[in-house]
């Protein structure tokens, strides 16, 4: 019998520095989980690779995947669809190998519902205003877009009660080592309970 692969889940606002501390993570040589690239119909940004960053696929194209059940969630989220495809998550854990899923509130909880043995973890900001500041420094957005991205958050800082973890991104260093030594802690209580179980 193999053991399933753990599920990660890294979710909290946009803006919060989920892709920052997702690609630190990510740079360490250790690192032996998958990351799930998410589908969406949101154009490009500068130095965005398709298939790396995102598949980037049209409205009509992404409806067609959701009708066929291929997303295992998905969310529109200021204007665009965002979701996971479901094969790799599935051919992954059943592999035993552990996935790392970055996506917003809406689709964190979804998955949560489908799957609550994953890890749940929200990234928080130390406040709104440095959230906003964060999105401004970013230069991704449009003023328009930030006021409705930062709406959002307001809504969104409520469901951190619904995750496993809250993790504070104060310094990305920090929120990296926190976020590694809660997946170190999930792995060894999994492994654990799943040796007692084979023997
Ligand atoms: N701890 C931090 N301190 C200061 N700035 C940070 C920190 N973490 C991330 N940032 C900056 O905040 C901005 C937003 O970060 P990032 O794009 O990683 O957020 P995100 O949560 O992935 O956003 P989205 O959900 O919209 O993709 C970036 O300019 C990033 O460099
Ligand atoms: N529900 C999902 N949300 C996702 C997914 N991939 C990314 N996201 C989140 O969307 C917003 C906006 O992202 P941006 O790249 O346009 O800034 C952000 O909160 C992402 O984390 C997904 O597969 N499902």
């Amino acid at each position: 019998m193999t053991q399933r692969g753990l599920l990660i889940v890294l979710s909290g606002p946009s803006g919060v520095g989920k892709g920052t501390v997702r690609k630190a993570i990510f740079e360490d040589d250790g690192v032996d989980f998958r990351y799930s690239i998410s589908a969406t119909t949101r154009k490009p940004r500068v130095g965005e690779v398709d298939g790396q960053d995102y598949f980037f696929v049209t409205r009509e194209q992404f409806e067609e995947k959701i009708q066929a059940g291929d997303m295992l969630e998905y969310a529109e989220y200021v204007g665009n669809y965002y979701g996971t495809p479901r094969s790799f998550i599935d051919e992954t854990l059943a592999s035993g190998r552990d996935v790392f899923l970055e996506i917003d509130v809406q689709g964190a909880l979804q998955v949560k519902t489908k799957m609550p043995e994953g890890v749940y973890i929200f990234l928080t900001p130390p406040d709104i205003k440095n959230l906003r500041s964060r999105l401004e420094g970013r230069g991704t957005d449009s003023p328009e877009v930030i006021d409705q991205r930062v709406e959002a958050a307001k809504d969104e800082l409520k469901k951190m009660i619904n995750y496993n973890y809250a993790v504070e991104n104060d310094i990305v260093e920090r929120a990296v080592d926190r976020i590694k030594a809660i997946i170190t802690a999930e792995r060894l209580k999994v492994s654990r309970v799943f040796d007692q179980i084979a023997e």
